[in-house]
């Protein structure tokens, strides 16, 4: 049975969804549709229950999940450098935290698929011009005229094709020898002046003499010489996600083959919405974001509709309360999941709930706040003996200028020539290898 003719997967279609584009009439909707159904999957469903399988010892406390990359990928970024950047960076904090707490790293970027963004507002008004916000580049255009920012389905297409390129070359680094855990120092080239990169140099030099001590004595670590990383994103538009959507042969059960993890966002996760009903019958673990506004039944309520058989490594909660108020709102959730006996993965966002706009216009957020937010998640999980287990940032390999603070202090001053996000403020390279010395110390207390 292909997924056209499997029950179920299009009971989305009669409930209440938000965040589309309105693009069913368009002329290009059918074929664009068409394509990618007919085309093969980006990522294979014995990748995914394997990634299941990870998530399920992270929600054992038995290792740690690490999800970095944009807001909102680019098709104009889908290059050899800035994919190298972002992975490389990945992999640093990667090392940071499996050195400093010792415990395996499950590595996930929000890459390969991050190309639909909800938006606060339908319109975008500048001057006396109205047009349709952006909605990332998989819907619309950024740029501000009526012809780029009507919603094209054949973008769907592209970023399909986008999706597939990037993955190919993060296959290529993280198997051929790129992620090799003996040039561990060769990451942290270029970027020696900061003391996140000194700290970095340390434990480089730390582990490079450990393996080479290894391999005098005979010991070969074959499994040294590459890495799983997993790619993930928001399933926001489901037009692309039901076209992408395949019945794996092996179990005969859908999977959702846009990435090996999907998540809802804070604004569609409503439980009788589109969203969660489609999520919920396909086979991949799946993220929701919890904001400040969700209460106890409706954690409780999410994990019935998404894991109603109790799944290990089935579904994470991926919280973004922001730092003023994570210390009071997460307490009630993580307790109630607790006391019900689900056994969720809990990662920390500590970007969505910190934007503010600065005097100069640009969305940002201070790196303060970010860490802050980080230390509140570990204290609540402290408190209640459940598992931080993992953390969720937008960031980037380039050295942009987006959040506010750091250690090689970054000010508003800096936005113009070196902001590049197209919605929200990523960490830059330093201030994403700061953040995981943090998340690396905290987790030492609980590990
Ligand atoms: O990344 C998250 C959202 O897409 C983003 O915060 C929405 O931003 P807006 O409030 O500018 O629409
Ligand atoms: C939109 C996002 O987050 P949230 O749903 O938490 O606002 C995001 O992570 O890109």
């Amino acid at each position: 049975m292909g997924a056209a003719e499997y029950p179920g997967l299009d009971a989305w279609r009669d409930l209440p969804l938000k965040q589309q584009p309105d693009w069913r009439n368009h002329p290009d909707f059918a074929s664009a549709t068409a394509e990618l159904s007919a085309n093969p999957p980006l990522v294979f469903a014995g990748e995914v229950d394997k990634l299941k399988r990870r998530l399920a010892q992270v929600a054992k406390g038995e290792a740690f999940l690490l999800q970095g990359g944009d807001c909102a990928e680019t098709f104009a970024d889908v290059t050899a450098d800035k994919i190298s950047a972002k992975v490389k960076t990945l992999l640093q904090m990667a090392v940071v935290l499996t050195y400093g707490a010792s415990l395996p790293v499950v590595k996930m970027g929000r890459m390969a698929g991050q190309y639909a963004k909800p938006r606060s507002s339908d319109m975008e008004t500048r001057g006396d011009v109205t047009l349709p916000s952006f909605r990332g580049e998989i819907v619309n255009g950024f740029e501000f005229t009526p012809e780029v920012r009507i919603p094209d389905p054949k973008r769907m297409v592209q970023a399909y094709h986008k999706s597939a390129a990037t993955l190919n070359l993060i296959r290529a680094f993280t198997e051929g020898g790129f992620a090799d855990l003996r040039a561990v120092q060769q990451w942290n080239k270029g970027f020696m002046e900061n003391p996140a990169h000194a700290r970095y140099e340390q434990i480089a030099g730390e582990i490079d003499r450990a393996v080479r001590f290894m391999s005098a004595c005979g010991v070969e670590f074959e499994s040294l010489k590459r890495t799983e990383f997993y790619a993930a994103h928001e399933a926001l538009l489901l037009d692309y996600e039901r076209a992408l959507t395949r019945i794996d042969s092996r179990t005969g059960k859908p999977y959702v083959t846009s990435g090996h993890f999907v998540w809802i966002g804070e604004r569609t996760r409503d439980l009788d919405g589109a969203h969660v009903d489609y999520l919920s019958r396909v086979r991949n673990p799946l993220g929701v974001k919890l904001g400040p506004s969700t209460t106890p039944s409706t954690a409780l309520e999410l994990i019935d509709k998404l894991d109603p058989h109790r799944e290990p490594g089935r579904l994470t909660f991926i919280v973004r309360m922001g730092t003023a108020n994570v210390r009071e709102k997460l307490p009630p959730l993580v307790e109630a999941v607790r006391d019900s006996g689900a056994k969720v993965v809990w990662v920390t966002d500590p970007m969505h709930g910190n934007t503010i706009t600065a005097k100069n216009g640009y969305k940002t957020r201070r790196f303060d706040d970010v860490m802050d937010e980080v230390r509140g998640f570990f204290e609540v999980h402290q408190a209640a003996g459940t598992y931080p287990g993992g953390v969720h940032v937008e960031m980037t390999g380039d050295d942009v200028a987006e959040c506010l603070g750091g250690s090689d202090v970054i000010d508003e001053s800096a936005f113009d020539a070196h902001y590049a996000s197209l919605v929200d403020p990523r960490l830059n390279h330093k201030q994403s290898l700061e953040l995981a010395f943090l998340v690396a110390e905290e987790l030492t207390r609980v590990t």
